[in-house]
């Protein structure tokens, strides 16, 4: 069966990682005999250029009647002074509430390769693999609309953070289904010596992990969870948190990668229709230069062939594929020190795709003498 996938590159290096996943994804059709089918739609600064809003409702119905949506990233400065309504980033936080992407998993893997760019080293780095189990669709980002008021003659400002307990619940209940299928330990982190929200999230995933007698739960406090992740990051399995903490973690984390480019993932609604992203963004300090690293959209990519699709095997070879590359020596300018020794973007998805292919030879062959 056909697979239909809408691809939106948005603003920056988005559209050029996007154009390496949808590479890879042709690579994997042709290989395994999958037909994907992409539709291309705007998003972010693109579509206000050409439709005066960041999320079109031509954009938002193509998502609708496809089986998966890969997003690139949004935002530059030439919209940076735009009204909040006319900003990137609120086509991106109105495709994932219109979507009701609640979950976004957030992988984070060390990969021992890595260590030129990355602040850790060795043994540090052992055993690191944990997920960050962020909610997106409440919070701080989509409380009350933000007011810009006056008090007393004083400009003053209100943001909200807002949540219902039945979205709290919901979150805790994928992070202990996805932590049963791991290493049954959940870290749920908030700030709950001081917000309210963070008290009824604390209560809530209580009452949760009672219903899962098989996983560990622990409380942490956010301030402390930023520092456990560099201290000693193998001590988690599953992080969940609330919006703008697991934003902000994930970053941090990120580096435990070795580069912000390297972090994939996917945002899971109830409904069946998930979105893959990179963890990073629109990146204009390098856009249009070749030197934007690929393998987080890939990875995305990768992840939507497990999480919507069901294609384990296919997933795996990717990633797979990613690690040889890695292995081998091959890198984005992110990811070494060695100011001339780097691929551009358009090799790295090159080297992949060869890698993608050596390795189906190898299966190919091993079956044969099967
Ligand atoms: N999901 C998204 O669409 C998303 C996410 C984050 C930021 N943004 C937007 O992107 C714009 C830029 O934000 P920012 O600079 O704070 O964050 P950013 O993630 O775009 O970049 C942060 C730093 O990481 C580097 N980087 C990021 N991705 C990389 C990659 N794949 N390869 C190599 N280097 C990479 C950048 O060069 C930059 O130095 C803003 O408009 C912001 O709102 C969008
Ligand atoms: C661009 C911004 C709104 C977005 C977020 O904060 O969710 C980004 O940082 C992300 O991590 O996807
Ligand atoms: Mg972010």
């Amino acid at each position: 069966m056909v697979k239909k996938i809408a691809i939106l590159p948005g603003d920056g290096i988005g559209r050029e990682v996007v154009e390496g996943a949808v590479e890879i994804l042709k690579t994997i059709g042709h290989y395994y005999r999958h037909e994907f089918d992409f539709q291309y739609g705007l998003i972010g600064g693109e579509a206000i250029d050409q439709c005066g809003t960041p999320l079109p409702d031509e954009t938002l119905e193509l998502c609708k009647q496809s089986d998966a949506v890969l997003l690139g990233a949004v935002g530059g400065p030439k919209w940076d002074q735009n009204p909040a309504h006319l900003r990137p980033e609120k086509g991106l936080l109105n495709i994932r509430k219109q979507l009701d992407l609640f979950a976004n998993l957030r992988p984070i893997q060390a990969h021992p390769t890595l260590q030129d760019t990355s602040p850790f080293k060795g043994e540090h780095l052992e055993g690191v693999d944990f997920l960050i189990v962020r909610e997106l669709t409440g919070g701080l980002y989509f409380g009350k609309p933000s007011e810009r008021t006056n008090q007393n003659g004083e400009e003053a400002v209100v943001d909200t953070l807002f949540y219902k307990r039945k979205d709290i619940e919901r979150i805790l209940e994928t992070a202990f289904e996805l932590a049963r299928k791991r290493r049954k330990k959940v870290t749920s982190v908030d700030k709950a010596n001081v917000l309210e929200s963070s008290k009824l999230w604390r209560e809530v995933a209580e009452e949760v992990a009672y219903r899962y007698p098989d996983v560990e739960l622990e409380h942490m406090l956010v301030d402390n969870a930023a520092m456990q992740i560099i201290h000693k990051p193998n001590q988690f399995d599953v992080i969940v948190t609330e919006n703008m903490f697991g934003d902000i973690l994930s970053d941090e984390a990120a580096m435990l990668s070795g580069s912000l480019g390297m972090l994939p993932s996917a945002s899971l609604s109830a409904n069946g229709l998930h979105l893959y992203e990179p963890v990073h963004g629109s990146a204009p300090d390098i856009a249009g230069q070749g030197l934007a690293n690929p393998i987080a959209m890939i990875l995305s990519a990768a992840m939507m062939l497990r999480y919507s699709f069901h294609l384990m095997e296919e997933a795996g070879a990717i990633e797979k594929a990613v690690k040889h590359v890695l292995e081998s020596g091959k890198r984005t300018k992110d990811l070494t020190n060695h100011p001339n020794q780097y691929v551009p973007t358009k090799q790295m998805i090159e080297e992949i795709k060869e890698a993608l292919a050596d390795d189906f030879a190898i299966l190919n062959i091993m079956d044969c003498y099967a």
